[in-house]
């Protein structure tokens, strides 16, 4: 049995895959709905969700090309855990070994350990495998010295993993998989709801996945040819200033790729250094790593803040101001237009991503880890909701940074116009999410409110009606407020 989480989509370079195909016996790729009690706190929901159905669709696909297939189950189906799952495909299949890719989320660390026991006690032995990342977060020896490159940075991991041997490179996709004699009883895809998308009363899907689709090639077919495209073409972009445009795309965007697994981290990183010389990238993929350490070393990471006295802080309650920011109607075209692309799409860069988390925290003064029912609005959950890459690790890493609280504290602040200058200087970016605007000349695309009001007449922009008057008028008294706050905790 081979047990696909949703971080691991692919043929090649899947060591859980790879160990199975190779041990020459029948091979039973399964993936297992997790109960909610195995997820953390953090299920699988929104655009993350919606990606997995397509992911897995397409993994089928390839795995049918290898005369295989993908068994799907529901651990509430099969005795109510991935443990008594994966048992009751041994015995129904006969199978005896488990082979899986393992996962750093510590409360999946903790279910794993506990599913090998229960496993072992019914005869089944489970394999872990190595995979995922580059550096596995127990192998990583952090210290002093480490330290002196700034706690929690990318140099003090990058030091700490320095004397580890060089990640593998990455294994084939296996040329043939065996077949069981007779195959599993398996559900229908779309069983598991991740793929569904909202009906409404007058029996109309409601389907705000389209943006989505049109987006993205899901699945690693896709996944190779956007890393084929930027590696051949965007990396040298990449390492000069111009990753921080947002009017170009000059990054991987591989973001979900990685997250599902379509592609394995040592696939990029070998891939990367085969063809290029690009530094800056390769600290990026560090980063990745460096944020699954930070969680599996700081469990608390997406719920507490990681430097505690951070939790007296004072927080605005603007509900208001939270929806508009959500909305994507703040009133400041930059900010607006990353959240359009964010529900548009399910991404942004990572430019804007530091200016719409810096303008939830710095100017609005935000609590950016609240957890609110039934919609989950605060700026970790919101992106979790939103982003199809929304990845645990990563996101809670970079909103603790974001909200003062985290290892490696962000030290400037993404002014939301001032900022335009470097990643949208002359207002297409703007022009493209926010269509409304696009008639404004590049001198007011960032500030509509300082255009003259004949000349916003002419370009058809009404405030406070096609496009929202500002929320904040005055930005540097809000900010100050905020910075207020922090200082009075730190
Ligand atoms: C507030 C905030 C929340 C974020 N939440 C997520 C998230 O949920 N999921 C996620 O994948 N990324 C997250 N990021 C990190 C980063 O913005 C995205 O990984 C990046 O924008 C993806 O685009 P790309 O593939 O073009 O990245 P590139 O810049 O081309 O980098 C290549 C890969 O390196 C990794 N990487 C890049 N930047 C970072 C980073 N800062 N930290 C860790 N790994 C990184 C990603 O896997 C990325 O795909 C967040 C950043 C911020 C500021």
């Amino acid at each position: 049995i081979v047990w696909l989480r949703a971080g691991d989509m692919r043929l090649t370079d899947n060591p859980a895959l790879h160990a199975a195909a190779e041990s020459g016996n029948p091979v039973i790729p399964v993936f297992i709905q997790p109960p909610r009690c195995e997820e953390g706190g953090w299920p699988l929901a929104g655009a993350a969700a919606y990606w997995l159905h397509h992911s897995l669709v397409a993994l089928q696909h390839s795995l049918s090309r290898l005369g295989s297939a993908v068994v799907v189950r529901r651990a509430a189906d099969c005795g109510g855990s991935s443990a008594a799952a994966l048992a009751a495909l041994a015995a129904e299949s006969g199978s005896r070994r488990v082979y899986y890719n393992a996962s750093f989320e510590p409360w999946l660390v903790r279910r794993d350990e506990a599913l090998e026991q229960e496993l072992a006690s019914q005869g089944v032995r489970a394999k872990r495998c190595a995979g995922n990342v580059l550096y596995h977060p127990e192998d990583a020896r952090p210290d002093e010295r480490t330290a002196a490159h700034g706690f929690g940075s990318v140099g003090f991991f990058l030091a700490a993993v320095a004397t580890l041997p060089p990640p593998p490179p990455p294994l084939p996709p296996p040329r043939r998989l065996k077949p069981p004699a007779a195959w599993p009883h398996s559900l229908p895809l779309s069983e598991l709801g991740y793929g569904r998308l909202p009906v409404r009363p007058d029996g109309t899907v409601e389907d705000w996945a389209a943006g989505i689709r049109r987006s993205w090639a899901v699945g690693e077919i896709g996944a190779q040819r956007a890393l084929e495209a930027f590696v051949s073409g965007g990396i040298q972009r990449f390492e000069g200033r111009e990753r921080f445009r947002a009017d170009q795309a000059n990054t991987a965007a591989i973001s979900p790729h990685l997250r599902f697994g379509e592609l394995s981290a040592r696939a990029v990183l070998h891939s990367v250094r085969e063809r290029a010389s690009a530094p800056t990238f390769l600290r990026r993929l560090a980063w990745r790593d460096l944020a699954y350490w930070a969680l599996w070393r700081f469990p608390h990471l997406p719920s507490r803040p990681f430097r505690p006295w951070f939790e007296a802080q004072a927080w605005s309650s603007d509900q208001p101001a939270l929806e508009a920011w959500q909305a994507g109607a703040t009133g400041f075209p930059l900010v607006d237009a990353a959240m359009a692309q964010l529900w548009a799409t399910g991404w942004m860069p990572n430019y804007m991503r530091h200016v719409v988390a810096g303008f939830l925290v710095e100017f609005l003064n935000l609590d950016w880890r609240r957890f609110s029912l039934p919609v989950p609005r605060h700026g970790l959950r919101w992106f979790d909701y939103t982003l199809v890459d929304a990845d645990t690790a990563i996101n809670a890493y970079m909103w603790q940074n974001g909200g003062h609280s985290g290892m490696d504290q962000w030290n400037f602040v993404m002014h939301p116009v001032f900022a335009a200058k470097s990643c949208d200087p002359e207002g297409d970016y703007v022009r493209r999410w926010l269509p409304q605007l696009a008639a404004l000349p590049v001198e007011y695309i960032h500030c509509p409110w300082e255009a003259p009001f004949a000349l916003r007449a002419a370009a058809g922009v009404v405030l406070g009606g096609n496009y929202p008057k500002r929320i904040l008028d005055d930005l540097e008294a809000a900010r100050r407020a905020s910075h207020a706050a922090v200082m009075a905790v730190r």
